[in-house]
């Protein structure tokens, strides 16, 4: 039996963040290697036999932390089809799992499973995370499942998830040489589009996109895929344990319907299209209809809602400014009298839109100016003017922000990308900050210039000693931030070191959650540095990362990404080392070297 027979050893839980969406934690280096998960693989989806016993930790899934102490080391998720369900005090299910084993699952959730009632369906699959076998009070052994955001369940049989798992390896997958048509079979390295209902499947054009739907099935896995949110669940990385992954409790079946509908009609080919082998395009999908909506947030008065599953890399909106407003002038009143000529020029209707702004001055100065003051967003990092935005403008802050919001002079408009999948529901927001320091200093900040407390998950963070954690690591990367550029334009680069400081930030940047356009500007010093020292083959690889990140959060069309897309086409001949993904990074980043 257990190792240990007396008391019984203590999981420690690593749960730093609370409430996440199964997500995506890896860069876009680790991205341009991505696999889907094979949902057959018994290693990452267990059969109830191959779980760890409770009073027993196996240390193939755990590993110990310190006498009697043990913590998770890798993720796992058990997969099961639901043959009975139950209510008996609380929710009961019988699963029957991989092997064809039949496996009480009882909900000791906090509302005893009342969530998962009307979803849980004979003939469903139900997905549990890192469950362990339990020995209940009446001698049977099932599954204790005591966090609702540990269970998923899915509208659809277990064997045809897993042909839908088998299909995904198939056609999802980048494989060496290229990838598969999933209407014509052939395998291709460019020209390829995307479906742009579930980001999945690839095709060569139209035709081969009616085959695929109409002929192979893929008008019901596009929908099993989007209406379960399994995309998220294909990517996510499991072998790497940082925190625990969350389901984000259950969407409503019509979250996507409207997009649905579209799909159907078959018009919604994708634009993204694969060029060299590259992926970065697979990260700008394109939605069919407008993805968000502007409702009442509670205490931030209106904010953005996605009104649709939006995966990463998404151009939420594009819009043009309805004026331009002056950010440099110290003197206040000129401005003032420079935004009522402007606004006095809007039509009728845009007036109209424009005094529905919020306005958080009061009457410190003309309503038009507090509004504009409110209300403004950069037209650039440097830019010495902003805009008003009727749509954007309504997007609240968050020092976790999951889009970005960037000026993008070649379309002369404001964009708004995804900078990691936003569930249906969730609310879209982007940082108001230049860059974001320790708590103190963001309250400070926002409370000073935007005149409210920030609530948002990394200022809630639920224990002070995790606040302190990533206080310390956003010090960290103020400092690194500060050296950089003097090791750029210094006397004598050292590569290597260089190259250490840029990991440096981002690993921090991997363990802060901080996903946005900072990848990108640390990718492009390491290419920068690259650069200097006259190493073509490293500055190619940069290169390559930093146009991806400012893919996933500016759109292939933004200046920056089309300035490093040249840097990359530049390069076209040169030769980097075939290494497998350890020893390729651990040559990028001169591993070992003296
Ligand atoms: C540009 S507006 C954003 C849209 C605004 N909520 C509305 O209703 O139009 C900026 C103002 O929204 C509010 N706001 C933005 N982010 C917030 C947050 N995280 N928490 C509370 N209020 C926020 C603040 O009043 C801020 O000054």
């Amino acid at each position: 039996m257990g190792l240990f027979p007396t008391s019984p050893p203590r999981i420690i839980a690593q749960h730093l963040q609370l409430d996440l969406s199964i997500r995506n934690y890896r860069t876009p280096a680790a991205l341009s290697t991505q696999k889907y998960a094979d949902l057959r693989n018994e290693h990452t989806f267990p059969p109830f036999a191959a779980l760890p016993e409770e009073l027993d930790p196996d240390l193939s899934y755990y590993e110990m932390s310190g006498f009697r102490e043990f913590k998770h080391s890798r993720h796992w998720c058990f997969l099961a089809e639901i043959s009975k369900v139950e209510w008996l005090a609380r929710l009961r299910l019988v699963v029957r799992d991989k092997q064809g084993a039949l496996v009480p699952v009882a909900f000791y959730t906090d509302d005893k499973g009342e969530e998962f009632k009307y979803r849980a369906r004979k003939g469903s699959t139900v997905m549990i995370l890192y469950p362990d076998q339990h020995f209940f009070l009446g001698g049977t052994t099932g599954i204790r499942l005591e966090k609702e955001s540990f269970c998923k369940i899915v509208t659809a049989p277990l064997n045809e998830l897993m042909a839908l798992s088998d299909r995904v390896g198939r056609y999802s997958t980048w494989q060496a040489g290229g990838r598969t048509c999933h209407g014509c079979d052939e395998k291709k390295v460019v020209d390829l589009q995307k479906c742009a209902g579930c980001g999945m499947f690839w095709y060569c054009d139209k035709t081969c996109q009616t085959t695929g739907w109409q002929s192979k099935g893929h008008k019901r896995d596009c929908k099993l895929i989007r209406e379960n949110g399994l995309r998220a669940m294909f990517l996510t990385d499991r072998d790497r344990f940082e925190h625990f992954i969350d389901f984000l409790l259950p969407e409503p079946v019509t979250a996507s319907e409207s997009t649905a509908a579209a799909v159907e009609k078959l018009s919604a080919l994708s634009i993204g299209t694969e060029s060299g082998g590259s992926r970065a395009a697979e990260q700008t999908a394109v939605i069919v209809k407008t993805p968000y909506k502007i409702q009442p947030i509670a205490s931030k008065g209106k904010g953005m809602v996605a009104s649709t599953w939006i995966p990463r890399g998404t151009r939420i909106l594009s819009e043009p400014p309805l004026f331009r407003v002056p950010r440099d002038n110290p003197d206040i009143s000129a401005v003032d009298d420079i935004v009522v000529s402007k606004v006095s020029q809007l039509s009728a209707e845009q007036q109209r839109v424009f005094f529905d702004l919020t306005n958080i001055h009061g009457t410190e100065h003309s309503t038009a100016m507090g509004i504009a003051r409110t209300n403004v967003l950069p037209l650039g990092s440097d830019s010495r003017s902003g805009g008003l935005f009727p749509i954007a403008s309504r997007i609240n802050h968050s020092c976790r922000h999951n889009a970005q919001n960037t000026w993008n002079d070649n379309i002369g408009r404001l964009t708004i990308h995804a900078l990691r999948d936003i569930k249906w529901g969730e609310e879209i927001t982007i940082c108001y900050l230049p860059t974001v320091g320790s708590y103190r200093e963001r309250q400070n900040r926002l409370r000073a210039t935007f005149k409210f407390t920030c609530t948002c998950e990394l200022c809630s963070l639920p224990c002070v000693y995790s606040r302190w954690e990533s206080d310390m690591r956003l010090r960290k990367l103020q400092k690194l931030d500060a050296q950089i550029p003097g090791l750029l334009w210094g006397d004598r680069v050292e590569e290597k070191t260089a190259l250490g400081l840029v990991r440096s930030m981002l690993d921090l940047f991997r363990e802060e959650g901080i996903q946005d356009a900072s990848i990108a500007r640390a990718y492009n010093d390491a290419y920068q540095l690259a650069l200097t020292c006259e190493d073509e083959c490293r500055a190619k690889v940069f290169a390559q990362r930093a146009w991806e990140a400012r893919c996933v959060a500016e759109g292939a069309d933004s200046p920056t990404a089309v300035k490093m897309k040249k840097a990359v086409d530049q390069r076209e001949h040169v030769k980097v080392p075939e290494l497998d993904e350890d020893a390729f990074e651990k040559w990028l980043w001169m591993e070992g070297e003296s």
